[in-house]
């Protein structure tokens, strides 16, 4: 789906991306972990064509260099949900909703446009507030709002999309975290594919097919959940002791911190 090699990016001569190299195949989901300030969401914005690298690297997205995608076409094969929305937007969550049909329609949506905006707002629980300000609503209910957008931007009939999603769930209770994490992972059991930085190790090991560990701008680690979340690799990555054992219910690793 998304193949680089040796990313390397740069911002006011800092150093912040060195020598990644990333491949994501069609029905992966890929979650990418680390510390603060490791460049997870640079190299998500480096993925999604939205900053560019210092040197012309090649990123390729489906066999053929990102840059050379038109955006119009682009908009249909990927979505990025990001962790800084715009919080004050003067529109009905809807109409916001809505905005993710924006490559589909030129001034009025057409109804599979209305159905895909109704779908993805079933989906991320938020329907009940279809009517209401954005600007009203909690943090919460503003992240479910914008993934429904990026949900209804994907909702077509091309082949492999790929999401991108910067901490997906910042502000969702738990209830919300499994059923956005449920989503994804049916969207990446269609043969699509998705890209998502998360800070919760336990839920990365639960969800992801694979686990890129990030530190200072470098992977440090690259795999399955149990290939990369080791004791000796997470508490240096991390600088913080954990324990690693087996999650009592459904066996997968799970990190105990402290
Ligand atoms: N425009 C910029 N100018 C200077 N430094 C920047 C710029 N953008 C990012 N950085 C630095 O690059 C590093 C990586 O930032 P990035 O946002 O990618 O980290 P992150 O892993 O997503 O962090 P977090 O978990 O805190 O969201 C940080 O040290 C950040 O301060």
């Amino acid at each position: 789906m998304i193949k680089a090699h040796q990313i390397n990016y740069q911002n006011q001569k800092v150093s912040i991306l060195n020598g990644v190299d990333i491949n994501v195949g069609y029905g992966e989901f890929l979650a990418i972990v680390g510390p603060n300030g490791a460049g997870k969401s640079s190299l998500l914005n480096v993925l999604a064509n939205e900053i560019k690298t210092d040197k012309k690297q090649d990123i390729f997205f489906k066999e053929k260099i990102l840059s050379t995608w038109s955006l119009e076409e682009l908009a249909r094969h990927k979505a990025k949900f990001s962790q800084h929305n715009a919080q004050d937007i003067p529109l009905v969550v809807k109409d916001v909703v809505m905005m993710g049909r924006y490559p589909y329609f030129n001034s009025q949506p057409h109804s599979e446009d209305v159905k895909s905006a109704e779908k993805s707002m079933a989906e991320t629980d938020v329907t009940h507030l279809q009517n209401r300000d954005y600007n009203s609503l909690s943090g919460g209910e503003k992240q479910r709002v914008h993934l429904a957008r990026v949900l209804a931007q994907l909702d077509n009939d091309v082949a492999h999309r790929l999401l991108f999603l910067d901490e997906p769930l910042n502000n969702l209770d738990i209830k919300h975290q499994y059923k956005t994490l449920e989503l994804i992972k049916k969207f990446t059991q269609q043969n699509n594919s998705a890209i998502v930085v998360l800070h919760d190790l336990n839920l990365a090991a639960r969800f992801a097919d694979k686990i890129l560990l990030m530190g200072n701008g470098e992977v440090l680690s690259y795999g399955s959940p149990s290939e990369v979340f080791t004791q000796d690799m997470i508490s240096s990555a991390y600088n913080f002791p954990c324990t690693i054992c087996k999650h009592p219910v459904h066996q997968d690793t799970m990190i105990l911190f402290g």
